[in-house]
């Protein structure tokens, strides 16, 4: 491939710059109860309405202490009992504790919480400390030290997950102001696709990018138009372009980017809109269309992703998950890429950033190592079902050598952390 035509091609960097650029939110704003809003993003931040803890509590099941009680004697008779929903409400006379449970209220006037274990229960049931071994506020959790009431918790464009739902639900928030589910159109285009289950004639392959497309949409909250398998027929193209754009809020479409004499996808953005380019110099995914509908009603963002499913995949995870994120309004961290030494030499691509499917362990001396997981054509399945990560192979410079060595620093990007 290192002959391959990439003049007026963007660079990666200049492709993502550019989307940041044009898109923006395109979703309207609900109100939602709490349950339902887990993947949705946050149009507005959330204050805290109380502070977390909401009041001084035992972090052990054992004693409530004052402090001055414990100066002169170390042992203490018991006062009562506090429980998590049923707070000590008695008198607290000098020279006694209180036994306590965790997640109790601790008694007025509690200096620390002893742990059962480091207490013994003498025979006439009075208790007998160690004083020596007690901090002030040890195994206290105080009243606001998680959050302090009235401060920001959550900002605007977060997206809520299992990490973020229990502290807006511990603090009592019952509805959220969250954006609408960003819908996106897509299809696959291409004469030689059939659907899942259909007999193959000659020539004929299963259409796999919808499948790739529908699962990435879902895992982003999306809500999704599948429009099906349209043939390489302008007029079957243009409607299904329409179609997207009275329904959807963004269109995804797979194959006819390239440059054979069938791919029409890209002809008709023209005449319906405008190619802000199609180009990027990556490897794979080299044929990238993005443009909008501008001549259609409502002008939707359009992502033509190559045809061949490798490519279409890294297209989709280097350039449409971002700015999918600036439609919904989420405020995407960008990828974290991390160093991983190579298991064996590899070949750099002059031109353009190789993005090769990888397999990561950590090896005896704690390093991250990346080795291959596989055949690297972009047509090639085995090694994509394999990968957990994207290795990421800089264009050599200019006059540089084009190999590799073993045991080289590239940088990676694990699968899981961009949300496959
Ligand atoms: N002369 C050139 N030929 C090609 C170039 C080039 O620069 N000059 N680029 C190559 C690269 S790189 C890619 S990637 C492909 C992209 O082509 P298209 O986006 O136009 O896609 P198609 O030609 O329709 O298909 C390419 C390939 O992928 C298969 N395919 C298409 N859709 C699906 C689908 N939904 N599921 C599974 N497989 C699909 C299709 O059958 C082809 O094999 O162009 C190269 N050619
Ligand atoms: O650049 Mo194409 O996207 O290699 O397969």
């Amino acid at each position: 491939m290192s002959g391959c035509d990439i003049s007026g091609a963007l660079s990666l960097l200049e492709a993502q710059a550019h989307l940041t650029e044009v898109l923006s939110t395109a979703v309207a704003v609900e109100t939602l109860p709490l349950a339902e809003a887990q993947g949705r993003v946050l149009a507005e931040p959330v204050r805290a309405g109380l502070p977390l803890p909401g009041f001084d509590n035992a972090a052990m099941d054992g004693y409530a202490v004052r402090l001055t009680d414990l100066l002169t004697t170390d042992t203490l008779a018991l006062a009562g009992k506090a429980f998590a929903g049923a707070p000590f409400s008695g008198a607290w006379p000098a020279g006694s504790c209180v036994r306590i449970m965790t997640g109790a209220p601790v008694p007025e006037g509690a200096e620390a919480v002893v742990m059962q274990e480091e207490v013994q229960i003498l025979a006439d049931g009075r208790l007998r400390f160690t004083p020596a071994t007690i901090r002030p506020g040890q195994h206290i959790r105080r009243q606001g030290e998680d959050v302090a009431a009235g401060s920001v918790v959550l900002a605007a464009g977060l997206r809520l997950g299992a990490q973020q739902l229990p502290l807006l639900a511990a603090l009592n928030v019952a509805q959220v102001r969250v954006h609408r589910p960003l819908k996106v159109a897509f299809f696959s285009s291409g004469d030689e696709l059939r659907s899942l289950g259909e007999p193959l004639g000659p020539g004929q392959i299963v259409d796999s990018n919808r499948y790739a497309l529908a699962c990435l949409l879902a895992n982003l909250g999306c809500e999704v138009l599948d429009l099906g398998i349209i043939p390489d027929d302008p007029a079957a193209l243009r409607s299904a372009f329409l179609q997207a754009d009275r329904q959807a809020d963004a269109l995804i479409t797979s194959g006819g980017v390239s440059v054979g004499e069938a791919d029409y996808t890209k002809e008709l953005l023209s005449e319906l809109g405008e190619v802000a380019f199609w180009k990027v110099a990556i490897k794979p995914g080299k044929p990238f269309a993005f443009g909008r509908l501008t001549r259609a009603t409502r002008g939707i963002p359009f992502f033509g992703l190559p045809g061949n499913p490798v490519s279409a995949l890294v297209t989709f995870l280097l350039l449409v998950r971002p700015a999918l994120a600036r439609l919904m309004g989420w405020q995407l961290p960008p990828p974290r890429w991390l160093p991983a030494l190579t298991t064996a030499p590899l070949r750099l691509t002059p031109g353009r950033q190789d993005f090769q499917r990888g397999c990561l362990f950590v090896d005896e001396d704690g390093a991250l190592r990346v080795g291959s997981a596989g055949g690297q054509g972009s047509a090639m399945l085995m090694s994509l079902a394999a990968a957990d990560c994207l290795v990421r192979l800089d264009p050599p410079m200019a006059g540089a050598s084009r190999e590799l060595p073993a045991g080289s620093r590239v940088w990676v990007w694990p699968f899981a952390e961009a949300g496959l």
